[in-house]
């Protein structure tokens, strides 16, 4: 009897979440004749993202540094138009350098196409390498293009956003943003700080109907992820082996979908899923279901988590007996 009264009881407050939950769900941004700006757009993750907006109606501004990259993937681009008022603009900045020239070619960019409604901060690099074998401005430069390099623009383009009360940022973290892992001693924290700025500016901005989305993408096929796994640790390959390399059109797909919608976490796949509850810790929920699913599942999945962990210990544990015992063959021979 008590046992259906609490039942009852758990139903009735379920429902009434779900009565309230427009309250905490924003309305989608509606892509057709928006303007998304993309930093990082002329490669990889950034290049499907512009496409997959472009291909929805949306007008482009891309940034890198590389012009001719840049005018490559323009013409790339141009090839999806869906109306012949679509526009692809071009812009050759350093996002970490020089704040004050950031915000001036931002402001050039919205006199030509309008005030941004979306701003997708994708470019970013990445260094893998033991602690100790990793040079200081390693540490320093990796803070600059992925930290920096994310704030400088939001940083820009945020005023013109709560005057419209409208807009959706994106920050693109990684899964190496939600966890350690040996040989992202320099790259991890990077991703972990674009973490921290999401809360304290949603927080900030959501009176203002500006919704922030952060994705954490898995290794995916990039000219990017080429170049990092030319250099990788050992250890670093076989735990990223753990989980499979995702296709850049697939990711910008998800991240796409989720900012328009509003949602703070983007995540991919079921690893991704799990990771992302399981981290959720203070992070705002946008959806009533993903509340939820947080509460109950948390719990489950930190069991999950340490098999993992214990997995990934034993196999930077196996290299390191590896790598002494050769070299001490290398010494008697
Ligand atoms: N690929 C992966 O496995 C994953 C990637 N990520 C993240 O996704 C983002 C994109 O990665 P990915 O597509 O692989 O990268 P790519 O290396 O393929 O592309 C990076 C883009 O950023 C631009 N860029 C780099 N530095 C600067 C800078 N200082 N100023 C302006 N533009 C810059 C590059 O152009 P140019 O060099 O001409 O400036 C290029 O357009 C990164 O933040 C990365 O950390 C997250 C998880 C997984
Ligand atoms: C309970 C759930 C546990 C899930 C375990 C997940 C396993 C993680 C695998 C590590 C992937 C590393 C991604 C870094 C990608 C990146 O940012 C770079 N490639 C950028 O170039």
């Amino acid at each position: 009897m008590l046992l259906l009264l609490a039942a009852a009881l758990l139903v009735a407050f379920v429902l009434l979440l779900y009565m309230v939950s427009p309250l905490i769900s924003p309305k989608p941004l509606k892509l057709p004749g928006a303007h998304v700006v993309v930093t990082g757009g002329s490669s990889g993750i950034g290049k499907c993202v512009a496409i997959e907006c472009y291909k929805q109606g949306a007008f482009i501004t891309l940034i890198a540094r590389n012009e001719n990259k840049l005018l490559q993937t323009k013409k790339e681009i141009e090839k999806y138009s869906v109306n012949d008022k679509q526009v692809v603009l071009c812009i050759s900045v350093d996002v970490s350098k020089d704040y004050g020239h950031v915000e001036n070619v931002l402001k050039q960019a919205q006199e030509k196409l309008g005030p941004v409604d979306m701003l997708v901060n994708c470019a970013g690099t990445s260094i893998t390498g033991k602690f100790e074998d990793l040079e200081m401005n390693c540490f320093e430069n990796l803070m600059a293009i992925n930290y920096l390099g994310s704030v400088y623009p939001s940083h820009a383009v945020i005023p013109t956003m709560k005057e419209r009360r409208m807009g959706r940022i994106v920050f693109v973290s990684s899964q190496a943003g939600q966890l350690g892992l040996f040989g992202y001693t320099a790259y991890s924290p990077t991703k972990f700080a674009l973490r921290g700025l999401a809360e304290a500016l949603q927080m900030e901005v959501k009176p203002y109907n500006i919704y922030i989305t952060v994705a954490y993408p898995p290794d995916t096929d990039t000219p990017g992820f080429a170049e990092e796994s030319k250099t990788k640790p050992l250890e670093t390959k076989l735990i990223s082996e753990t989980s499979s390399v995702c296709q850049a059109e697939q990711v910008a797909r998800i991240i796409v979908k989720d900012a328009i919608q509003g949602n703070f976490n983007s995540y991919i796949g079921s690893d991704g899923y799990m990771l992302s509850i399981l981290t959720s810790g203070m992070s705002p929920v946008t959806s009533i279901t993903e509340g939820l699913q947080q509460m109950v599942c948390m719990g489950i999945f930190r069991i999950v988590g340490l098999f993992y962990l214990g997995s990934f210990d034993s196999i930077v544990r196996r290299c390191m007996i590896q790598r002494e015992k050769s070299e001490s063959t290398d010494k008697t021979e």
